[in-house]
C-alpha cells in the first residue's frame, strides 16, 4: 500500500481526470464506498452527515444519498453554496431525492446530536489549509463531546493530512475511510489517533496512476515477506552470514550482548562480539574478542579473518573512546555495515566515511537523527519522512529511523514506514536488538533496503508479541524471546 501527501493525491485525481476519469465519477465512487462502510461497521438507524465547501463536502453529499435508502440522513452543511462544481451537483442530486441540507448552526447541530446519530464527517478532507476556528471549532467540539460515533471521510476534519502533529481542533473519529490511499497523518503519532481504525477504499483511480504518484510504501508483512532471508537445506555457517558486532563499554556491556543474542536468533550464521574488558558471556554461542581502544583497536579488529565479519554491526553501547577512530573503522571492510547508537558519530570526516563506504545502513531514533541532521528532535518528529530521505540522500546509507512508527529511507529515494510494534518497546536496549537482527538479515548487499524493511517489520511483530503478553512492562530481551515466533508467522504469512 501506498501513502500519499495531499500534493500526490491532488496529482493522481489530475491524472485520472487526463486519462478520461472525471472527478466527478471519483466522487461519486468515493461517496459510495463511505455509504459502504456505514453499512458494514454501523448499525444506528440514524445518520447525521455533516458537509463542508469543498470537496470532501461533495462526498458527504453522495454518501448521503446512498444511505437514504436503509437509514433515516439528514445533512447540516457548513455553506449553503458549495465552492466546487463537482460538489455542488452532488449536492442538486441529494436534493432532487428530497433531502435538502440545513445550516450547520449550533443550536440545530445540538439537537441533531441528541437523538444519538451516526456522524459522518465530510467537513474537511486533504485540502485543509489552515487550523480550524470560530464556529467550525465550535462544531467539532461539539461533536466530540456528544459521545456519538463517527465515521470520517478521508481525513477527520481538521487533521493536515501531510503530518503527525496536530495543528488545532480537530474531529476524534470512531473510524476513518481514506480515500483512493492512505494519508501520511495516518501513520504518525498523534494525528494517527484521530482516525480511529482507519481503512483505505478504491474509489477507481487506477492503479498504476496512484503507483506512479506516491512516494512512500507502507510497510505490511505481505508487502516484505519476499525479503525475507531464506536458507539452502545444504548450507553452512559462512554462508548465510558472519557478523562482527564492535560494541560495549564498562557501563553498556548488556547493549552489546542483546544485539548479539538477537543477531544469532536472527539465524547470523556466526557472531564475534569484539569489545574491551572481559565479557560474563552469558550465551556461549558468543564468540568473544578482546579490543583495547587506547592500543591500536583496528589493527586488532585487522587481524580477524575476513569470513568472521562478512557484515560488521558497530555501536550498541560502544565506548565513547572509539569516536576518535569511527571514520578509520568505517573504511576499514567495505562489508555491509549497519551503525547504531554510539557509531552515530556525526560530523564531516564521519559523514564522508559513511558515503565512501556506500554500504552503510544508519539506525538513529529521533534523537540521533537530530545531532546528524543538526536540527532538533522536534523538527524530526514533525518531518520524519523528509528527515530520513535527507539523511539518506546526504550519507549514501540506507536510514532506519525509529520511532512508534519507523521510516526506512534509501539514497536513491525509496522510502518506507511501518507504525507497528507496541508502546511496551520504548524502553532500554529494544533498540540494540532491532541493530542486531539488522546485523543478521543485511549481509545481501544487493538488497540493504528491502532487508532493513523486513528487519523493522519482523522487529515490530515481535514486540507485538512481546507486548500482547507483558504488556507495557516488555523489555528488549522479551523481544529476543519472541523473534523466532513472529519471523515463523511472517514467513508463512499468518
Ligand atoms: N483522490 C481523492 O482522494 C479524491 C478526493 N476527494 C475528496 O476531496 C477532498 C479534498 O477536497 P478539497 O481540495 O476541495 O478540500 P476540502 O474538501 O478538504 O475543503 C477545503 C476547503 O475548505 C477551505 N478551508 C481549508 N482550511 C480551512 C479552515 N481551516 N477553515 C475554513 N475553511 C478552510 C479551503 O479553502 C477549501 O475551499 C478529499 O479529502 C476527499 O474527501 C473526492 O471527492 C474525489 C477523489
Ligand atoms: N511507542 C512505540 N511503539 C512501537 N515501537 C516503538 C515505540 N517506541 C519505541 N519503539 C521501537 O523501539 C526501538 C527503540 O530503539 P531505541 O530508541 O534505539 O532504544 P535503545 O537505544 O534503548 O535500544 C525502536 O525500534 C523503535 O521503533
Ligand atoms: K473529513
Amino acid at each position: 500500500m501506498k501513502l500519499f501527501s495531499a500534493h500526490e493525491m491532488r496529482a493522481a485525481d489530475q491524472a485520472a481526470a487526463d486519462a478520461g476519469i472525471p472527478l466527478l465519477l471519483l466522487m461519486e465512487a468515493a461517496g459510495r464506498a463511505v455509504a459502504d462502510a456505514v453499512t458494514r461497521h454501523f448499525a444506528h438507524p440514524e445518520v447525521l452527515v455533516l458537509c463542508g465547501g469543498g470537496n470532501n463536502g461533495g462526498d458527504g453529499y453522495v454518501a448521503a444519498r446512498h444511505l437514504l435508502a436503509s437509514r433515516r440522513v439528514s445533512v447540516l452543511e457548513l455553506s449553503s453554496a458549495p465552492r466546487s462544481d463537482d460538489a455542488r451537483t452532488m449536492r442538486r442530486a441529494l436534493l432532487a431525492h428530497g433531502l435538502t441540507p440545513r445550516p450547520l448552526e449550533e443550536a440545530a447541530l445540538t439537537r441533531a446530536l441528541e437523538g444519538r446519530p451516526l456522524v459522518v464527517d465530510a467537513l474537511f478532507g486533504s485540502g485543509l489549509t489552515r487550523p480550524l476556528e470560530g464556529e467550525v471549532a465550535a462544531a467539532v467540539a461539539r461533536v466530540n463531546a456528544s459521545g456519538c460515533e463517527v465515521l470520517s471521510v478521508d481525513v477527520p476534519s481538521g487533521v493536515a493530512s501531510d503530518t503527525g502533529e496536530l495543528l488545532g481542533p480537530h474531529v476524534r473519529a470512531t473510524r476513518t475511510v481514506q480515500l483512493a490511499g492512505a494519508k501520511v497523518a495516518s501513520l504518525f503519532h498523534p494525528a494517527r489517533a484521530a482516525f480511529g481504525a482507519a481503512e483505505v477504499a478504491d474509489i477507481g483511480i487506477p492503479k498504476a496512476i496512484l503507483e506512479a504518484h506516491a512516494s512512500v510504501t507502507v510497510l505490511s508483512p505481505d508487502g516484505v515477506r519476499a525479503h525475507l532471508p531464506t536458507r539452502a537445506p545444504d548450507t553452512h555457517k559462512y554462508e548465510v552470514g558472519t557478523l562482527l558486532v564492535i560494541a560495549g563499554s564498562a557501563t553498556y556491556l548488556g547493549a552489546a550482548e542483546m544485539a548479539c543474542r538477537a543477531a544469532l536468533r536472527a539465524g547470523a550464521g556466526l557472531v564475534t562480539l569484539a569489545s574491551e574488558g572481559s565479557f560474563p558471556g552469558t550465551w556461549p554461542e558468543i564468540i568473544h574478542e578482546r579490543l583495547a581502544w587506547d592500543h591500536d583497536p583496528l589493527g586488532t579488529l585487522a587481524e580477524l579473518g575476513e569470513n568472521r565479519a562478512q557484515v560488521r554491526l558497530i555501536g550498541p553501547g560502544l565506548d565513547r573512546r572509539a569516536a576518535a577512530v569511527l571514520p578509520a573503522l568505517i573504511g576499514q571492510r567495505r562489508v555491509p555495515t549497519v551503525l547504531d547508537a554510539g557509531a552515530l558519530g556525526g560530523g564531516d570526516a564521519w559523514e564522508r566515511a559513511v558515503r565512501d563506504h556506500g554500504r552503510c545502513v544508519l539506525t538513529p531514533h529521533h534523537g540521533e537523527a537530530a545531532k546528524l541532521l543538526e536540527t532538533s528532535a522536534k523538527a524530526v518528529r514533525t518531518a520524519p519522512l523528509e528527515a530520513a530521505r535527507t539523511l539518506a540522500e546526504r550519507t549514501g546509507a540506507v536510514v532506519v529511523l525509529k520511532g512508534a512508527t519507523t521510516v526506512v529511507a534509501a539514497p536513491d529515494g525509496r522510502t518506507a514506514a511501518h507504525a507497528g510494534g507496541h508502546p511496551g518497546m520504548a524502553t532500554g536496549g529494544t533498540g540494540d536488538v532491532l541493530a542486531g537482527l539488522l546485523g543478521a538479515w543485511c549481509s545481501d548487499e544487493g538488497a540493504l533496503f528491502e532487508r532493513a524493511c523486513a528487519g523493522v517489520v519482523a522487529h515490530a511483530r515481535a514486540g507485538e508479541r512481546a507486548g500482547a503478553r507483558f504488556g507495557d512492562g516488555l523489555i528488549a530481551t522479551d523481544l529476543i524471546g519472541a523473534f523466532p515466533e513472529a519471523w515463523r508467522e511472517l514467513r508463512e504469512g499468518r
